[in-house]
C-alpha cells in the first residue's frame, strides 16, 4: 500500500469533514460507485445512512437488509454513489440475499468497496474479507463496532492489520458517528488514486490448476469481454460453483 505525502492539514479528516454533502437518494451523475460490504449485522446500513443522510432500516438481528439500498454524497466536489448490500458471510453463497451482495460485489465494478467488519468478532469475518480481496483492488476495512472492542478490553492492531491485508483500516463506531469522516476521506482516495492497495491474495495455486485456469479465463472473457474477475470466476467454475455456472447463463450479473 502506497499513500502519497500530503500536508498535514490536506490529512486531517476534522479538517475535510468540511467537504462532505450528504445528498440522500440523488444519485445521478455520479463519480464514483462505493460498494458497502460484510458480514449480516457489521453496521453497513448505519454506515450507509451516516453518509447519505437517509434513513435505511437498521436492526439487531441477521438478514435485515435483503435487497440493495442505493443513496448519495458529495465529498470535496466529488459525487460517490453509495450501494448498501446485504449482509453476505462468503461469495461462494447460495441464498438468494447473500446472491444480491456476491452479484454486486463481482460484477457490480465498484470504484471502492468498503468492507465493514464487527471488531468485536474480528476473526469470523476475515473470511469473507480474504474472499473479498481476491477479487478487488479497491478496498479499505471498516472496523466498525470499536466501542463494543474497546468496552471488552479488545486491543487492534490496526497498522499490522493493514500491512497484512494491503488495504487500509478505519476504525469507526457509526452508531455514534465516530471515524465516519476518516472513512470517507479514505474512500475518496482510493477512488481518486491518492491510496493504492496491495491486496493479500492466494499465491500457492498449484500449476495444472494454474494453467486450466488460464485457459479458462481468456474463453469467459472472449463470451463476456466486459466482465471484471474472469480469473476468479473461472476458479469457481472449476470447482463446480453451480450459481456462478447459472449467473452466467442467465447473464443476470447485477
Ligand atoms: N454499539 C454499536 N452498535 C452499532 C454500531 N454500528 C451499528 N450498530 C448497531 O448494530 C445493529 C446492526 O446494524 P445495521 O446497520 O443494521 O447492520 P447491517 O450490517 O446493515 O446488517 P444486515 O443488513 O443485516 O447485514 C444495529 O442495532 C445498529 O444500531 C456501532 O458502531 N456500535
Ligand atoms: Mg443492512
Amino acid at each position: 500500500m502506497e499513500v502519497k505525502p500530503k500536508s498535514a492539514c490536506e490529512t486531517c479528516a476534522q479538517f475535510n469533514a468540511d467537504g462532505l454533502k450528504k445528498l440522500g437518494v440523488n444519485t445521478s451523475d455520479f463519480d464514483y460507485v462505493v460498494a458497502l460490504a460484510g458480514n449480516p449485522n457489521t453496521g453497513k446500513s448505519t454506515v450507509f445512512n451516516a453518509m447519505t443522510g437517509l434513513r435505511q432500516h437498521t436492526g439487531n438481528w441477521p438478514g435485515k437488509t435483503v435487497t440493495r439500498a442505493e443513496g448519495a454524497f458529495e465529498y470535496n466536489k466529488e459525487k460517490f454513489k453509495l450501494v448498501d448490500l446485504p449482509g453476505t458471510y462468503s461469495l461462494l453463497s447460495t441464498s438468494e440475499d447473500e446472491e444480491v451482495a456476491r452479484n454486486f460485489i463481482l460484477f457490480g465494478k465498484p470504484s471502492v468497496t468498503v468492507i465493514v467488519v464487527d471488531a468485536s468478532r474480528l476473526e469470523r469475518n476475515l473470511n469473507l474479507v480474504l474472499q473479498i480481496l481476491e477479487i478487488t483492488n479497491n478496498a479499505v476495512l471498516c472496523l466498525n463496532l470499536m466501542d463494543e472492542a474497546e468496552r471488552n478490553n479488545l486491543e487492534i492492531d490496526t497498522r499490522t492489520l493493514a500491512k497484512d491485508l494491503g488495504i487500509p483500516v478505519v476504525p469507526t463506531s457509526a452508531r455514534y458517528n465516530r471515524g465516519i469522516p476518516e472513512l470517507i476521506q479514505t474512500i475518496s482516495e482510493l477512488a481518486n488514486g491518492k491510496i493504492v492497495c496491495k491486496p493479500h491474495r492466494i499465491k500457492n495455486i498449484p500449476k495444472n490448476i494454474e494453467q486450466a485456469l488460464e485457459k479458462l479465463s481468456v474463453e469467459i472473457k472472449e463470451v463476456y469481454p466486459d466482465i471484471p474477475n474472469s480469473r476468479w470466476i473461472a476458479l469457481r467454475l472449476l470447482e463446480g460453483d453451480r450459481n456462478i455456472f447459472e449467473t452466467l447463463k442467465t447473464g443476470e450479473f447485477v
